[in-house]
């Protein structure tokens, strides 16, 4: 809508009035923060919120406290003494990984808001979600493995949350695309879910993106570890589990009590290095060359691309695997690491609701993280 000059002059004066003086000064608010994982999504999380928190401050009132970092072995703590550190060059800084006392130095005994971010892909850490939101800490993460869970323990997360504790893990499908929180929305209005289907790996998207038969697929799955695509075992991503588990994730907010032993999975990983360790596997990737060539003339011949396809229909039947689609196919004309959901709705029933975009890399999901704690940090309420 265009307004001219004179029309503005028309409209009722309050429109032109200042902001209220409520509006124009934020509520100062202060978030207490604990990061476990500063890996690939954590580093560049961390980075994320330490460029922010003079904006947020000036802007919206919110004060961003750091309170932690906890690694796979070590951990660093606020109350811990930098001039001390300094002197012993760092040595006093990291202490040895505790979850439960990490916990609680961030939760405190102040009656301050408190929030942890797991940004590891360890399920560990995962079995203390309900215990963290039972005391009343938020919980945000990228980690799947909550959600796509043991049933049971999924429903002790979400019982916990009656502490008024908010857990929220957007970023664990399709990393920053606003996936489960449109579903929310959908559910939230009334619509109801009848089906999903998409492409949910960002890295099986590259990978088939890339995949032309210049290069080995082995050396292709390498560049995608290194740009941070891939899980930390690339195995989670190579035999669709990783896929399955945001399948599981999307059909339990719709309340749908599904589980990954309930999805038809297609693993590209050669039974041979499936049960190998970490370091093995990788030096034996090229296994998957030949098979991955075959697959890909298959395609060629047929005049289609390959994708790796998720599917929940109408009956509950879930199934991820490697499909050949036509070149004109909606999915055909994704690029990079994009993925796309479709959400099939009593709404959306004719032409689905779709999401499509970038589907991994740690800027993309260390910002569907972020944007989780703004949610949580918007919900709250100012405590001394
Ligand atoms: N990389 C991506 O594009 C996306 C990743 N995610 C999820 O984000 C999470 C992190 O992924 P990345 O950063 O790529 O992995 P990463 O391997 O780079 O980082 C994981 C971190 O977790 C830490 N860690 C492991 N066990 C721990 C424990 N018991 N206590 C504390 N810290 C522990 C490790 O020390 C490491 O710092 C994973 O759950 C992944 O599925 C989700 C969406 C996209
Ligand atoms: N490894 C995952 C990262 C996001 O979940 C992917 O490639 O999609």
């Amino acid at each position: 809508m265009n307004i001219c000059a004179s029309e503005l002059a028309e409209y009722p004066p309050r429109l032109l009035l200042p902001l209220p003086a409520s509006a124009a000064t934020p509520r100062r608010r202060v978030l207490c923060v604990g990061v476990i994982g500063p890996g690939r999504v954590g580093s560049a999380l961390l980075e994320q919120l330490r460029a922010a928190q003079p904006r947020l401050l000036r802007d919206n009132g919110l004060e961003l406290r750091l309170c932690g970092v906890v690694a796979s072995k070590r951990m660093w703590l606020d109350c811990d003494d930098a001039e001390l550190n300094g002197r012993h060059g760092g040595a006093q800084i990291w202490r040895p990984n505790d979850l439960d006392a990490f916990a609680e130095h961030v939760r405190g005994n102040d009656g301050r808001h408190a929030l942890l971010i797991d940004c590891s892909a360890n399920d560990d850490v995962a079995a203390h979600y309900p215990r963290w939101l039972g005391a009343g800490v938020h919980v945000v993460t990228p980690n799947k493995l909550a959600g796509s869970g043991p049933l049971p323990r999924w429903q002790a997360i979400r019982a916990a949350c009656a502490s008024g504790a908010r857990f929220r893990y957007e970023a664990t499908v399709c990393a920053g695309l606003p996936v489960v929180q449109t579903l929310r929305d959908l559910l939230d209005t009334g619509d109801e879910l009848l089906a999903v289907e998409g492409m949910f790996s960002g890295t099986l998207a590259w990978l088939c993106n890339r995949h032309d038969g210049q290069q080995p697929f082995s050396a292709l799955v390498r560049e995608a570890h290194a740009l941070g695509y891939t899980e930390p075992d690339p195995r989670d991503d190579l035999s669709g589990m990783d896929v399955a588990r945001k399948l599981v994730i999307l059909a339990r907010e719709a309340g749908w009590p599904l589980s990954l032993e309930d999805v038809a999975v297609e693993s590209l990983v050669p039974r041979a290095l499936a049960a190998l360790p970490l370091e093995d596997c990788l030096q034996r990737l090229h296994e998957l060359d030949a098979l991955m060539s075959a697959r890909l003339t298959e395609a060629t011949t047929a005049g289609g691309v390959l994708r790796y396809v998720a599917s929940l229909d109408r009956h509950g039947r879930a199934r991820v695997k490697l499909v050949v689609l036509p070149a004109k196919h909606p999915f055909a004309h994704t690029r990079l690491t994009d993925n796309i959901v479709q959400f099939t709705t009593r709404r959306y029933c004719d032409n689905p609701l779709s999401v499509q975009g970038p589907g991994a890399g740690p800027e993309v999901t260390a910002a569907g993280v972020f944007s989780d704690l703004l949610r949580i940090a918007e919900s709250l309420e100012v405590r001394a």
